[in-house]
Parts: structure tokens; C-alpha cells; sequence
């Protein structure tokens, strides 16, 4: 059964040690919502997070109240769409995860969200680099691959951006990589942790399972590439018009905001795949790509290379980049063109 500590890890087991003493803001924008409930929960429970604000466009202060009950130190706020809402939320707060914006249904693809969530994440990557320019900014809302430049083009607008302080948060691709080998090969899915390189959206993901020293072929091979590249599509599938994957997002999300907590509170070697503004293909035009990062105090500390790969990966790896370079350019050209 999932637990907290599958989240937390050694936190759980560690109580409350000197390193998570530091006060911590934690926001969420778009926190009512499906993934935004449970990502919230998963944050109160959380001892590193000393102040959680939650904002909404509808139903944040509702969420709050429920979740301020909840018997840890944190102190929980909600704001509404007030003239003032969305900056109180936002003012001293060191993580921001932005889970706002439409989800998909049967049929769509992560690119057609894009219409709609573009300007979403735009207008509340302008309140970020107002009021949190320092603030490490976690993007979930899709299509990922275009949110995470929209949000770069916005912070550069307004001479605020920090590279190593944008993440686009690809963590759930990890985890189903490492849950479905884990399935396949009778193993503790917690002992396992494939790489996955990329983006975040069919063809852009690309798992590199032969660095985890597994050697699956042919069909066996297809098939699980497959079920990790459109892992999503299978969950909007189930969930048959009423949404796509939200609790194990939330797991997932809060996974990588209790990484980058540990590292800015010192601990290190604390390692988690991200889709950053990236050295690793720039050289091919694509400026953000996603690989294990090593997370410290000031965000990214160290991206590290794709390591070695087999010919199956690097076909992989071709098809990807063709993708990711139009995904990232349609978000840079969509805040030239709607600043
Ligand atoms: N990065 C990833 O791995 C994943 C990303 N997603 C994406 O996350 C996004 C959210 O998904 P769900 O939570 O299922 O959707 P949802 O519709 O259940 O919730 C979205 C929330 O955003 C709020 N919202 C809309 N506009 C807003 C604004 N301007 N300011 C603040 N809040 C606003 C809505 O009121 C709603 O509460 C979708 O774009 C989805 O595709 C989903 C799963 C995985
Ligand atoms: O599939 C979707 O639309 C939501 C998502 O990004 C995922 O579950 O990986």
C-alpha cells in the first residue's frame, strides 16, 4: 500500500532533525483541482513545509480550511482570485508548483491543451516573476514541453530569470518507468529507478532502461516503451472524459518538491530527473531538455549527461528531439506573438 514514506523517505523515519527546521513557503496555484487537492495534502503532511498557500481560481480557501485540520505544524492559507490573492500567496515563497490548467480527455493529446493552458501559465508565470522571482518554480500544467519555455520567456521579459531555479516536472515518467519494470520483473518498484530523458509527452519520453542493467528485446521491449511513453493516455483512458492521472501526479509532485526541500536545506546527492533549461542539446537549437539533475541550495546544481545508450535508446532519442525542439519553439513564439 502507498504510504507517506514512500514520498518522504528518510524524513518519516528521521523525525524532525535540524535540517528540517528551516521555514519553508510552499505555494500552489491551481490547488483546488484534481491534481491540486492531493499535491496539497501530500505538502501537509510534510515537515519540511512550514507555510502552504493555496490559490485557486475557485474553491482554494474551502481546501485550505479542510486541510488546515490536519494535525501538522504547517499553517495553511487560501486565496481567492482577489486583487491582492494571487501576490499574498505568491510573496516569500520558496517552491511554487503550478498544477492550473485543463486537463486532457480521450482522443486529445498533450498539445491540445495548449490553447488553453498557455495563457494560464503565462499570466501566472507574471505574477511569479512579480512576486516570487527568487522561488523555485515547478510547472506541471501541460503541455509541459511549451509550458516550461512560456514561463522561461516570461521571467527573461522581466529580467528575472534563473535557470537553475525552472523545472518542469517529469518526475510521474520516472515513476511509472520504475512501477511497470517492476511489474514485468517481480521486483520491489521502490528498489527500482530507470532514467527517462526527454520531455514530457509520447514520442519526447524516452526511458533508458539499459542503464538500469536490463536488457529487454524485441516485442517485451516495444511494449513497455510504449506503456511508459503513454502512461498518461492510459489513465485518460480509464477515467473515460473525467480527467487524467491526479493522485499519482500528486505523489509525484510531491516527491520532487521534498527533493528540491532537502537540497536547499543542505542535504546532497539528492538526484531527480527534470526538464531544465539544458547544455545537453543546445548545440541542436533545443534549450530545455529533461535528464537526471542534481538538485542543491541554489536549484540545479549539476545536469548530468545522458550517459551511455544502446542503438534501440538513441532511435529513441532522434525521435524525441524532433518533437521537443517544435513543442519548446511553439511556446517561445506564443509569448512574442501574445506577450
Ligand atoms: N506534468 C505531469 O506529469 C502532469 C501534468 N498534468 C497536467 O496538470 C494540469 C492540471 O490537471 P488536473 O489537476 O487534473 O486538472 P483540474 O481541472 O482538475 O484542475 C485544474 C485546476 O486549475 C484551476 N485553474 C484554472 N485556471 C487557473 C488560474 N488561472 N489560476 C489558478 N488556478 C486555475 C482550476 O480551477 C482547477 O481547480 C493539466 O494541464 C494536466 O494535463 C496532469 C498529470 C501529469
Ligand atoms: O496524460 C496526461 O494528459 C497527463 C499527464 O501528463 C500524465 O499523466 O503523464
Amino acid at each position: 500500500m502507498f504510504t507517506a514514506r514512500h514520498v518522504f523517505g528518510a524524513v518519516q523515519r528521521r523525525s524532525f532533525s535540524a535540517s528540517t527546521r528551516q521555514a519553508s513557503k510552499v505555494t500552489v496555484l491551481g490547488a483546488a483541482g484534481g491534481i491540486g487537492q492531493p499535491l496539497s495534502l501530500l505538502l501537509k503532511l510534510n515537515p519540511r513545509v512550514s507555510q502552504l498557500a493555496l490559490y485557486d481560481i475557485r474553491l482554494a480557501p474551502g481546501v485550505a480550511a479542510d486541510i488546515g485540520h490536519i494535525n501538522t505544524k504547517s499553517e495553511v492559507r487560501g486565496y481567492d482570485p482577489t486583487p491582492s490573492g494571487l501576490g499574498d500567496a505568491l510573496r516569500g515563497s520558496d517552491i511554487v508548483l503550478i498544477p492550473a490548467g485543463v486537463p486532457r480527455k480521450p482522443g486529445m493529446t498533450r498539445d491540445d491543451l495548449f490553447n488553453t493552458n498557455a495563457s494560464i501559465v503565462r499570466d501566472l508565470a507574471k505574477a511569479a516573476a512579480e512576486h516570487a522571482p527568487e522561488a523555485n518554480i515547478l510547472i506541471i500544467s501541460n503541455p509541459v514541453n511549451s509550458t516550461v519555455p512560456i514561463t522561461a520567456e516570461v521571467f527573461k521579459a522581466r529580467g528575472v530569470y534563473n535557470p537553475k531555479r525552472l523545472f518542469g516536472v517529469t518526475t510521474l515518467d520516472v515513476v511509472r518507468a520504475s512501477r511497470f519494470i517492476s511489474q514485468l520483473k517481480n521486483t520491489d518498484p521502490a528498489n527500482e529507478n530507470i532514467t527517462v530523458v526527454g520531455g514530457h509527452s509520447g514520442a519526447t519520453i524516452v526511458p533508458l532502461l539499459s542503464q538500469s542493467g536490463y536488457s529487454l528485446t524485441g516485442a517485451t521491449l516495444d511494449e513497455y516503451v510504449r506503456r511508459v511513453q503513454f502512461g498518461g493516455d492510459e489513465v485518460v483512458q480509464a477515467k473515460d472524459g473525467a480527467g487524467s492521472a491526479t493522485l499519482s501526479m500528486a505523489m509525484a509532485g510531491a516527491r520532487f518538491a521534498e527533493s528540491l526541500l532537502k537540497a536547499s536545506q543542505g542535504q546532497k546527492n539528492v538526484i531527480e530527473p527534470t526538464f531544465v533549461d539544458s547544455p545537453l542539446y543546445k548545440d541542436q537549437g533545443i534549450e530545455f531538455f529533461a535528464s537526471n539533475v542534481e538538485l542543491g541550495p541554489s536549484g540545479v546544481e549539476k545536469i548530468h549527461p545522458i550517459g551511455k545508450i544502446t542503438e534501440y535508446e538513441q532511435k529513441l532519442l532522434d525521435a524525441c528531439l524532433a518533437d521537443l525542439k517544435g513543442n519548446i519553439q511553439k511556446g517561445v513564439n506564443f509569448i512574442k506573438e501574445k506577450p
